[in-house]
């Protein structure tokens, strides 16, 4: 995250008489994560997330997250629980932002992710995938094609100046996909998000998945394609075919994939790789002034794009081999 917003102390002192939490005690910005503006709030009662919704996130969009969360917590996922105030709603306003408390989980995300921990979150992405699936409220993703063409237009005209000829490769790659993207493949609620700082480990063990405010209704073989990408690549940008195969591996004890969604494997890798190019480069291009927030790098995406450009099927992700 990042703190965009701040909260002075008579507006928290009111939105906290709303709920049954005891005392406050304190209330830190956390200086982690990109979209939303997060503190850790201490009360008598414990620890608990209060999150602050900001640009990206639209309003119409909040019962979707906060009734998956529910939802997810309910059928044993380990997942922030929002908390409900005596009204019994659990979003409301602060700071003029949409705001919700959500409980605490422990565990540390993993800042050099090893073999074993991908295995772990492959097979937490399709538990994930499998927990949704009863989920009666739909999302569309607002980060599919459209979107990407939106932001790509958004960038055109500056993306020249972060590498040069990027504004024409983007236009490239989003004409292939959009003349390439399956018309339809095996699908319900997908996280759209699972980096290693939305995963939380005890040990090589995953203890919680956090951050759910991209999750919609896609491609489950697109979530897996995101964690691909997030996980299994080294801070000098190679592929990591080990930690692939374990990732695939764990996804696939959970969930099999169809032979259509493991052909398109090397596909929805590109275009999970194009879309956090976009956004990285969006966030690049507009910066917050005085946002405590740290940019992501757009162009270890473009590379992690130009490696899947040359993938030769859905082998080199340890899918379809033993
Ligand atoms: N439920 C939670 N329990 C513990 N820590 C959390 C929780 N939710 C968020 N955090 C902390 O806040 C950071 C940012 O949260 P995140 O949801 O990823 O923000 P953003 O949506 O802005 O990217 C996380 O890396 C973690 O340190
Ligand atoms: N995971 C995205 C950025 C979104 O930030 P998060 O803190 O919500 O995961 C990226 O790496 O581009």
């Amino acid at each position: 995250m990042a703190v965009y917003t701040d909260v002075d102390d008579d507006a928290l002192a009111a939105f906290l008489a709303e709920y049954d939490l005891g005392e406050m005690l304190s209330l830190k910005g956390i200086a982690e994560g990109v979209e939303n503006s997060n503190f850790l709030l201490e009360t008598t009662r414990g620890r608990f997330i209060l999150t602050l919704f900001e640009k990206r996130v639209a309003e119409a969009d909040l019962p979707f997250f906060i009734g998956l969360m529910d939802h997810l917590a309910l059928s044993g996922l380990s997942c922030p629980t929002p908390i409900h105030g005596r009204d019994r709603k659990a979003l409301r306003q602060l700071a003029g932002r949409p705001a919700v408390i959500v409980s605490f989980l422990t565990g540390m995300w993993p800042r050099k992710p090893n073999v074993a921990q991908c295995g772990s979150v492959g097979a937490a992405l399709a538990g994930l995938h499998l927990s949704g699936a009863g989920f009666a409220l739909k999302r569309t993703n607002a980060l599919s094609l459209p979107g990407w063409r939106r932001l790509a237009a958004d960038c055109r005209d500056r993306a020249d100046s972060v590498r040069p000829g990027l504004a024409a490769e983007i236009d490239a790659e989003l004409a292939f996909l959009e003349a390439n993207w399956p018309a339809a493949l095996p699908g319900g609620v997908i996280h759209a998000d699972l980096f290693p700082d939305n995963v939380f480990f005890i040990g090589d063990d995953v203890s919680g998945l956090i951050d759910f405010y991209f999750a919609c209704n896609d491609f489950y073989a697109y979530d897996l394609a995101i964690c691909l990408n997030a996980w299994c690549f080294e801070p000098d940008g190679a592929f990591n075919a080990t930690k692939a195969l374990a990732l695939s591996r764990g996804y696939l004890g959970g969930r099999p994939l169809s032979e259509a969604e493991a052909a398109a494997i090397p596909l929805l890798c590109r275009g999970a790789a194009l879309r956090f190019l976009l956004t990285r480069l969006y966030d690049w291009l507009n910066q917050v002034p005085g946002a405590l927030v740290r940019p992501k790098d757009p162009l270890e995406y473009l590379s992690k794009l130009r490696f899947h450009r040359t993938a030769e099927g859905p082998g080199t992700y340890g899918i379809g081999h033993d």
